[in-house]
């Protein structure tokens, strides 16, 4: 034992005492020359290739490595004896529902793809210095070390990084940790993120959704053929995205809509403000740094930005920092790099910069469609626009079975008959039914009585106004009509002049 222990110490001497000599000797320079030097000569004689995945990458996050991070911990979980410990952390993130299973620290974990064996290990290690960064960075490098044979890389790299991805998606989508960001000026999230995110909860489902069921039906065709149409989109050379824009009154289910896309799809939504973005590089920034598989909203686009009359605005000086053509003009829009500008949110949803990411649907809403600049509406840009109309009786039946759970037997064919007779003249939203229903819920007899009065109310108020609109435009004509024929009786009698102050005296 004494033996072991003044050998084991005389070597300890020599290590040191060799240590010393070569950094007094060499110069550091040298030193890392000659490592460099060693690890190439190892990697020659390696037959492993090696790949790093960390965690950040520059000041962004990798979302390779949140990719992998979520496939190792299903794989993870389901075959503990594949890592090279026993000891896994559990967390669960801020926004999610599901425990995730984690490697610690130097933990191995060898998975196997297409018959090959690959060894992934977790490596942690401080950051030593804060280098300088607009955002703090976490006080750990984290990241990834994927080991292949250098024999499977050419045939098994690429397959086996795009499999992760799409495990790692549809992890994500069963979890159904889908999010709602949103976006305010100038801030950013602990990741450095521009969007601020909440955890998507909204019950609205097609289902729910009250509007005619041939047009649902339509849009949910549309979608199912988006979210399958990857090999369509390639082959037509077409970037996988697509634009809706609704518009109609208020109340009328506008979001209700958004939100039953989104379940319908499991996509995320980005509710972009766009009052609070200050430039179109903003703008496209925010664009970026979307993911896919998501809903991009803009909301009540025609108050977001004054997005109408390009030609008669290129004048206008100030209006605003959300103005269109705000100080000095550029080559494109005449607008400047402060603004943004209609270009920009042209750009945004078909411009080249459109196409970072892929499947990914534009929804933009507005109540004055009218309002709207042509460019905005040309097809190509919104590839389909829904009305979302007041109730009509068909979607009345859907509220009615939401909110008083009664199908059309329930109702009773009386019943239905004079809620039929007075649904569309009654031209009320389907939120303005809701709030009648829910009054009442607890009375189905009442409820129903209750809206057959309220649509009635409304429906004579509008028929009555209507008559009234009618009365007055044939008025009108008929002022026209007394009018020309006096211009005509006085120009026979000596000038149109003449005529005009005749009816004049005649009116009073
Ligand atoms: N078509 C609909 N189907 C089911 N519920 C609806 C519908 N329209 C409105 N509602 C009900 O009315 C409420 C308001 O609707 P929603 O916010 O979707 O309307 P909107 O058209 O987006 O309104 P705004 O233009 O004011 O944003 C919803 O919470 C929902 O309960």
């Amino acid at each position: 034992m004494k033996e072991l222990w003044t050998s084991m110490a005389s070597l300890m001497a020599v290590w040191a005492f060799s240590r010393t000599f070569l950094t007094t000797v060499f110069p550091p320079e040298l030193l890392f020359a000659f490592t460099k030097l060693f690890q190439r000569l190892f990697n020659c004689f390696s037959s492993y290739c090696y790949y790093d995945i960390t965690e950040i990458e520059g000041v962004n996050t990798n979302e390779l490595y949140t990719a992998v991070q979520l496939y190792l911990s299903a794989t993870a979980a389901s075959s503990c004896s594949a890592t090279s410990s026993n000891r896994l952390s559990l967390t669960r993130g801020l926004n999610s529902s599901a425990i995730t299973f984690a490697l610690s620290h130097s933990d191995r974990l060898i998975d196997e793809f297409n018959g090959v064996s690959v060894v992934w290990e977790h490596i942690v290690i401080p950051r030593q210095s804060q280098t300088f960064s607009w955002r703090p960075l976490p006080e750990e490098k984290r990241g990834f070390t994927l080991r292949i044979n250098k024999r499977d890389k050419p045939y098994i790299l690429e397959p086996y990084l795009e499999f992760i991805n799409i495990k790692a998606n549809e992890i994500r989508r069963k979890n159904e940790d889908r999010l709602l960001h949103t976006n305010s000026r100038g801030s950013l999230d602990s990741r450095g993120h521009p969007w601020e995110s909440v955890p998507f909860k909204h019950p609205s489902t097609f289902d729910t959704l009250a509007m005619d069921p041939v047009k649902k039906a339509e849009i949910m065709s549309d979608l199912r053929d988006f979210a399958d149409g990857q090999a369509f989109y390639t082959r037509t050379g077409r970037a996988w995205k697509r634009g809706y824009l609704l518009y109609g009154p208020p109340g009328t289910g506008k979001s209700s809509m958004i939100a039953a896309m989104a379940n319908f799809l499991k996509y995320d939504i980005y509710d972009l403000e766009l009052t609070e973005v200050q430039t179109n590089l903003e703008l496209r920034k925010l664009l970026m740094k979307t993911s896919s598989k998501s809903i991009i909203v803009i909301e009540d686009i025609d108050c977001s930005l004054n997005l109408t009359n390009r030609k008669e605005n290129a004048g206008a000086g100030d209006r605003g920092s959300f103005g269109l053509f705000d100080g000095a003009p550029d080559v494109e829009t005449g607008g400047n790099n402060n603004s943004v500008t209609l270009s920009g949110l042209l750009n945004f949803t078909d411009g080249l910069w459109s196409c970072c990411g892929s499947e990914r649907i534009f929804v933009f809403t507005t109540n004055h469609i009218e309002k709207l600049d042509p460019a905005l509406l040309r097809s190509g840009r919104m590839d389909m626009h829904v009305f979302m109309s007041y109730c009509n009786f068909p979607s009345l039946k859907i509220l009615l079975k939401n909110y008083l759970g009664c199908t059309p037997e329930d109702v009773g064919t009386e019943m239905l008959r004079r809620l039929e007779e007075v649904t569309c003249a009654a031209e009320m939203t389907p939120a303005d039914v809701s709030e009648v229903l829910i009054k009442n819920r607890r009375d189905k007899d009442k409820a129903l009585r209750e809206l057959v009065e309220v649509l009635s109310i409304r429906a004579e108020k509008n028929r009555n106004g209507l008559r009234r609109i009618e009365a007055e435009e044939v008025a009108e004509e008929e002022e026209k009509r007394e009018v020309e024929s006096l211009k005509e009786g006085g120009a026979a009698a000596g000038g149109g002049h003449l005529a005009e102050e005749t009816w004049k005296t005649t009116r009073g």
